[in-house]
């Protein structure tokens, strides 16, 4: 499968663009880091391509055809912050069940430890945290993934284990991976390719 994002434009202000005309593929299997300066327009892209906003101009096409906005995202972004991006009020046992991805097998692969499940999401640690949020990201028909600096806030320990679960995950499901992330020595072990997006807002 291929994901392309097609000269897309996009500000948040009028007459202001973060984004012109930029331009960005993965395929299935590829594993592609996107890298740019602080403030260029990374985590706006990742959410363009993830449906949550609406370029100005240009499309996000998967294998040649527009996403439908309805039903299943098949593109899936994981945030830097899972204790945003998971409901407070909820068990730990409902965000996965709402993912649909509530399975023995799914925990193990996430090493996701049974009895988190009865905690709410204040009671676990950022990283036990984010694996839910991978989890959650994992249904059935999930075709891409992207991944906006999902472990810079944990220690190295815990970085290299998120990174083996995606990286299995991927490997696993013939993913595409997009990896946003500062650190260039995680992009030069985890990606096979590297785009650089370029500063067309401040031109
Ligand atoms: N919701 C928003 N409303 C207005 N401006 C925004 C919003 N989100 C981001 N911006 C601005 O858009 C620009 C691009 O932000 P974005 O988060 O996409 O960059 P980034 O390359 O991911 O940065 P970083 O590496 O620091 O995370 C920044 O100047 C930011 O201040």
């Amino acid at each position: 499968m291929l994901l392309e994002g097609r000269n897309i434009t996009f500000g948040y202000r009028k007459g202001e663009f973060i984004l012109q005309n930029s331009n960005i593929s993965v395929t299935s299997g590829e594993r592609v880091g996107l890298i740019a300066k602080s403030g260029y327009g990374k985590s706006t892209l990742a959410k363009i391509l993830a449906g949550y906003l609406n370029p100005t101009t240009g499309k996000v096409l998967l294998d040649g055809k527009p996403i439908p906005p309805k039903g299943y995202q098949p593109v899936q972004l994981i945030y830097q912050h899972p204790e945003k991006a998971i409901n407070p009020r909820w068990k730990m046992k409902e965000v996965l069940e709402e993912g649909n991805v509530f399975n023995e097998e799914m925990m193990k692969e996430m090493g996701i430890e049974k009895h988190w499940l009865s905690r709410y999401p204040t009671e676990l640690s950022l990283g036990e945290l984010q694996r839910f949020s991978i989890a959650r990201a994992m249904g059935k028909e999930t075709k891409f993934l992207i991944a906006d600096e999902i472990t810079t806030m944990l220690d190295v320990i815990s970085q290299a284990q998120i990174w083996n679960i995606v990286l299995n995950q991927v490997e696993k499901r013939n993913l595409g991976l997009l990896v946003i992330t500062h650190n260039i020595h995680l992009a030069d072990r985890v990606c096979t390719r590297m785009v650089y997006l370029e500063d067309h807002g401040k031109k």
